[in-house]
């Protein structure tokens, strides 16, 4: 048994405008997480890059948590260990970084131990502790996902849309955790809502499918979180309405945000600026980062 190895996994971004909880797509920004067992029982945790300040370095510590919960549902001793993170998703900012903790440590523990779960398995526990599919699916198959969740398991539908499409997102200097941002939605929708989102999503779907991305401009629209998170991200609309001006197909808070992403096929940098602009002009600073779709999911490297 190897007791070291290294794993890279995708950011990701949720929801796309109306699949909220049930559609994500893996994104060409990546950490490096590497795991080693040892014989001593000391629990050690280096951190670089994003988060560097911040993330816990102790028991608490996400990735931590989700390859001593993987150890635990083979039934495998629990060893010392040494973890160490290079990250590049910048944190609570709706690229999916907790997601990519989760599964960074289900993925790494699986591999040192034999590789005795499959990818569903994983999927399956990922989404028990992150509480939604949308993030941990795609950070683990890679590509566009449709997750249902089903009697305790989690149905996963991967999608590779047949023409290249491009992710700019806008990267506000604040952070806005998902439980704050979920804290705002509302227990009840009205009917309208929830018709609006149906028939949004399915065509979201059937433009990814197809790669007739003329029909993101209305597939991601939405009114189940959108409309009660905007109140926490400042030129939420303008920004939105910027990037679609500049040429983008459509636009769309990244999942719980306070990113904001715009899809497009061409002018990428120039959509880019325009998105930071406008958050600027609202007393924002922000940064802007042009990705793709990422096909493989966490995989070691
Ligand atoms: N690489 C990491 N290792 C451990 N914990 C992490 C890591 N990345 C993120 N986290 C945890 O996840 C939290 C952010 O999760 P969340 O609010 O869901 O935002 P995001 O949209 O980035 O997933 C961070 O505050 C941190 O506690
Ligand atoms: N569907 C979730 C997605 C959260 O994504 P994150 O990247 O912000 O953690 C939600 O909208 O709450």
């Amino acid at each position: 048994m190897n007791n070291s190895v290294m794993i890279q996994i995708p950011g990701t971004t949720a929801n796309c405008g109306p699949g909220f909880d049930a559609i994500g797509i893996a994104c060409t920004v990546y950490n490096d997480f590497e795991l080693t067992f040892h014989d001593s029982s000391r629990l050690v945790i280096e951190v670089d890059g994003e988060g560097k300040e911040t993330i816990p370095t102790d028991e608490k510590n996400i990735a931590y948590q989700a390859v001593l919960d993987l150890l635990r549902k083979i039934n495998h001793q629990i060893p010392g260990m040494t973890i160490k993170m290079f990250n590049r998703i910048p944190l609570s900012r709706g690229l999916g970084s907790s997601a990519a903790a989760i599964v960074a440590g289900l993925v790494a523990a699986n591999e040192l131990t034999g590789q005795s779960l499959s990818k569903q398995q994983l999927l399956d526990i990922a989404t028990s502790i992150e509480g939604h599919p949308d993030n941990v699916a795609p950070a683990i198959y890679g590509g566009v996902t449709i997750n249902v969740c089903r009697d305790g398991a989690t149905e996963c539908l991967r999608i590779i849309p047949p023409k290249p499409l491009l992710m700019v997102v806008a990267v506000p200097d604040f952070i806005l955790s998902t439980k704050a941002a979920r804290q705002v939605l509302p227990k009840q929708v009205p009917l309208q809502d929830a018709v609006f989102n149906v028939s949004r999503s399915a065509l979201l779907t059937g433009a990814f499918c197809t790669g007739e991305y003329r029909h993101l401009s209305a597939a991601m629209d939405d009114r189940l979180h959108q409309p009660y998170r905007q109140q926490l991200v400042p030129g939420m609309p303008e920004v939105l309405r910027a990037a679609f001006d500049a040429g983008a197909f459509g636009s769309a808070l990244s999942g719980a945000g306070p990113c904001l992403i715009a899809f497009c096929d061409q002018n990428a940098d120039h959509i880019g600026q325009c998105m930071v602009d406008a958050f600027q002009a609202n007393g924002i600073t922000a940064s802007c980062m042009v990705l793709s779709i990422d096909t493989d999911g966490a995989k070691r490297i």
